[in-house]
């Protein structure tokens, strides 16, 4: 049923390591014979194109310039705008080292340009723009002295911030950030854009990302294989399982959603009704007793059976397509229990929360069908790492755990990634603070569930719910503000961003 997976991203959602984007670089200039000064004006250019449309209006511009090539495209961009007439000045940490950054300041102070040495006593000079051209994909540990001075004086001024090519301070290839970083308004991402433009703490720094592709052709992007994508909506709208109109809902599915004990029956019925929203045929809910009567009255669509161990859920496993397996299910002797017995059934699941606490502490019965959706902290678990090792770098955590359990895994958090054994890694580009939130993982869950059970296959399953989550979460925000968005706010645009998505 399902649809062939996202086809190889175009090379403008590519996310390149700093190493790649050095390849690239080295391939534009050797096979287009361009020099390395070349590409240096035609960023500066692109740059101070997004700068005058973003603030036509700045007449003081201040360029923070660093000593590699970063700091040349600055120098350059200082000189565009002093010759269009605005009053710009570079505060330069350093001299330059790098050959074409020389040439670059030799060119600004040819035109009249003034640079002055930062001072880490004195504060910023007064401007309607700071452009950040620190450090780019060159950055090698955090920032200090009086590279982390620069940074804090910039952080108290109040006038917007450009970063040509990635906000200085984080790290290009995770998006990490390992001490103090720009916080940009916007960033100019020259010829690709980077892996740490688009997840984890990044994600504040970076403000609005542009991909300026500086007239290079597609085919200097060809022998670079990224490994990592931003998702598109068309990526994802071919994975909408089609519906013929002579169908019935045995075609499409049913899940078994398993949880809810005491007290946690809120997270059962978030997933149910997430995998009802997300088009499963049929879902159940095996759960305690008490949360029967409430759960039926909330969504007489669900058949709710109660479940005091796991004889009795095997007439249930049965007869499902695919588990959901997680929420509320809690690690005391019940969850316990049913997540084995579950496991055991060996059907396609998705193992969420309590699910996979339990996978960290025992891993025998697992069988890799299945979409694995940690959060930070529960990818650290099953790691046996901290959580801050898992955010210093999104990209190997969540790769490192799909190959460790054979599995597909939804790294969550800002920026969330898909990652399976051997496929590239997708990034989710949608969401908002406000699912930051309880139960917004148990509806993913159902989401994910309900895409597996109407045959999608799991890495396919994981991508789409992930962005069907994250765009229904984006309207849900839209309509009154992420501040108090709950869970159950998405449930009416789970449906509409899917059906939006099957009819273009
Ligand atoms: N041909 C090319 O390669 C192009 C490169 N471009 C620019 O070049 C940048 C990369 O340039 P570079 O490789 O020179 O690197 P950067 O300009 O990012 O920085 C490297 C310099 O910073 C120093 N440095 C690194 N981390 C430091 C830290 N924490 N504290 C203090 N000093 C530190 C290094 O010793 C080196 O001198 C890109 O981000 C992009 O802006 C663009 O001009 C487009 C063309
Ligand atoms: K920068």
């Amino acid at each position: 049923m399902s649809e062939p997976s996202p086809s190889i991203a175009p090379y403008t959602t590519a996310l390149y390591t700093a190493a790649q984007m050095r390849r690239i670089d080295a391939c534009a200039m050797a096979r287009l014979d361009i020099t390395g000064l070349a590409l240096m004006q035609r960023a500066a250019a692109a740059a101070y194109e997004t700068l005058r449309r973003r603030w036509p209006e700045a007449r003081r511009i201040a360029v923070l310039c660093g000593p590699g090539k970063n700091g040349g495209d600055g120098y350059l961009v200082a000189r565009l705008a002093r010759e269009a007439g605005a009053d710009a000045v570079v505060l330069a940490l350093g001299q330059p080292r790098d050959a074409d950054a020389m040439q670059a300041r030799a060119i600004w102070q040819a035109s009249g340009g003034r640079s002055v040495e930062f001072d880490s006593e004195a504060s910023l000079p007064e401007a309607d723009v700071y452009v950040d051209a620190l450090f780019g994909t060159g950055l090698a540990r955090a920032l200090d002295g009086a590279a982390a001075a620069v940074v804090a004086a910039l952080s108290q001024t109040r006038a917007p911030v450009l970063a040509l090519d990635i906000p200085s301070g984080v790290d290009a290839d995770t998006g990490a950030v390992p001490g103090v970083a720009v916080r940009a308004d916007a960033t100019v991402s020259f010829i690709g854009r980077k892996r740490g433009q688009a997840t984890g703490a990044a994600i504040d720094h970076c403000g609005d990302v542009e991909l300026a592709p500086l007239d290079l052709p597609d085919a200097v992007h060809a022998e670079e294989h990224a490994g990592a994508h931003l998702l598109r909506i068309e990526d994802l709208a071919p994975l909408v399982p089609a519906r013929a109109r002579n169908v019935h809902k045995g075609l499409y599915g049913h899940v078994l959603a398993i949880g809810g004990d005491a007290g946690m029956g809120g997270a059962i019925r978030l997933a149910a009704e997430a995998a009802l929203r997300c088009g499963a045929g049929l879902v159940s809910v095996a759960t305690r007793g008490e949360h029967v009567a409430p759960l039926l009255a909330a969504r007489p669509e669900l058949m709710v059976q109660t479940v005091g161990g796991p004889q009795e859920l095997d007439p249930l496993l049965e007869r499902a397509t695919v588990l959901a397996l997680g929420p509320g299910l809690g690690r005391r002797a019940w969850g316990h229990a049913l997540w084995h017995r579950a496991l055991d059934a060996g059907k396609p699941c998705v193992l969420d929360a309590d699910g996979l606490n339990l996978l960290a502490e025992d891993a025998r019965r697992f069988h890799g069908n299945a979409v694995l959706t940690p959060h930070p902290a529960e990818a650290a678990r099953l790691l046996g790492v901290d959580t801050r090792a898992v955010q210093a770098d999104r990209y190997s955590a969540a790769l490192a755990l799909a190959e460790r359990y054979g599995a597909v895994v939804v790294l969550k958090g800002a920026g969330s990634l898909i990652a399976a054994p051997g496929r590239a890694i997708a990034v989710c580009p949608w969401g908002n603070p406000g699912m930051a939130s309880g139960g917004m993982g148990d509806v993913l869950t159902g989401a994910v569930a309900a895409l597996l059970a109407q045959g999608l296959a799991p890495y396919d399953a994981a991508v789409l719910g992930v962005g069907v989550h994250a765009l229904a979460g984006d309207v849900a925000a839209a309509h009154g503000g992420a501040i108090g968005l709950v869970a159950g706010d998405l449930m009416p645009h789970l449906r509409a961003e899917l059906n939006g998505l099957a009819h273009g």
